[in-house]
């Protein structure tokens, strides 16, 4: 790996959380609409919504089939599911590529039309470059491989696998956007040349629904940076490390409170205000 990659630390996530102030309401501290999960994949949605608002969000606005609706608010009853204004979008976990119903089409240009950033997840991820609004693509190796190949740069997995630094830098300056390649140790890197690492402290994050959990806690936290991301762009690279580390974070207090043993992807999700809380505290 190159050496000028820079390991994301604790006190570089701590400037990226901020704890309300008395003239903030729900709007001030930002909106995320959410478009994932499918029939096939209620629980994407679920854990996406689930840790946008465990990150501290002013409100979720959801859009998805019925039943998955449903299932959101089963869970988490705050969720708003009528249209309005966001301040920054979380698009595709739980989506099949290959099956989006006319409704789903609407929405997806509803919400890449906005011009507010963009977190563009596994079912999403073929969408990139169809818009202008600052953009985080999360995908994971298949994913990235995937990705590329259909962009006419042929890689294999195993390519990726063994240089996924190397990879995630092509990527984004192949597509103009802010890549962050998830793994044991996640890269985040833009066209411009800020790369940071984020490892894991654990390795029990590896188990299914985690990714969908990191993208909504990235959505939540460029909805509360809304301002600061319509004048820097640079801050997209830097929140989209800070979700990388307090997932991590949440995912290691998560395992320390079972012993150090196994986790899923909604204990990942509860862990997180305390991690939020910890970095709010420094
Ligand atoms: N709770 C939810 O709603 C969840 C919803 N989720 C949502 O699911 C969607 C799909 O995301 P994903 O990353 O799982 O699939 P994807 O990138 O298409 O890779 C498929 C590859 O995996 C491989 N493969 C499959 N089984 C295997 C096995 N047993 N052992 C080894 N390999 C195996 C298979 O390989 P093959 O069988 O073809 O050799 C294929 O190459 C996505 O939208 C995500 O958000 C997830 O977040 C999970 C929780
Ligand atoms: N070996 C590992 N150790 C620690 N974290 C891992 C490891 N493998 C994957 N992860 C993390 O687990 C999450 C899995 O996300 P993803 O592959 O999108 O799964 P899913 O689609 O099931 O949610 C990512 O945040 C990734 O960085």
């Amino acid at each position: 790996m190159d050496g000028s990659w820079r390991e994301w630390t604790a006190d570089d996530a701590a400037e990226w959380v901020v704890e309300p102030a008395a003239v903030d309401d729900k709007y001030a501290r930002g909106v995320l609409g959410i478009v994932t999960g499918s029939t096939e994949y209620p629980g994407a949605a679920v854990l996406g919504v689930e840790a946008a608002h465990r990150t501290g969000v002013g409100m979720v606005r959801y859009s998805g089939p019925r039943a998955v609706r449903a299932a959101v608010l089963a869970r988490r009853p705050e969720t708003v599911t009528v249209a309005g204004r966001v301040q920054a979008w979380l698009i595709g976990s739980g989506i099949d590529p290959a099956r989006r119903s006319f409704v789903l089409l609407g929405d997806l240009q509803h919400a890449l039309a906005d011009r507010v950033p963009v977190v563009l997840d596994s079912g999403a991820l073929d969408l990139v470059g169809t818009h202008t609004a600052p953009t985080v693509v999360t995908p994971h190796l298949r994913e990235l491989a995937a990705l590329l190949t259909a962009r006419e740069i042929p890689v294999g997995i195993e390519e990726i696998r063994a240089d996924p630094a190397g990879w995630a830098e092509r990527a984004a300056r192949e597509l103009g956007v802010a890549v962050l390649l998830k793994g044991a140790v996640t890269y985040v890197c833009d066209p411009d040349g800020d790369r940071y690492t984020v490892t894991a402290p654990t390795h029990w994050l590896a188990t299914a629904g985690t990714g969908d959990v990191l993208g909504g806690i990235l959505g939540a936290l460029l909805a509360t940076h809304h301002e600061r991301l319509s004048v820097d762009a640079d801050a997209l690279t830097a929140l989209a490390a800070t979700a990388a580390w307090v997932h991590g974070e949440a995912a290691r207090r998560a395992s320390a409170g079972v012993a150090g043993g196994p986790i899923a992807a909604l204990d990942v999700a509860e862990a997180v205000p305390g991690v939020i809380g910890m970095l709010a505290g420094r």
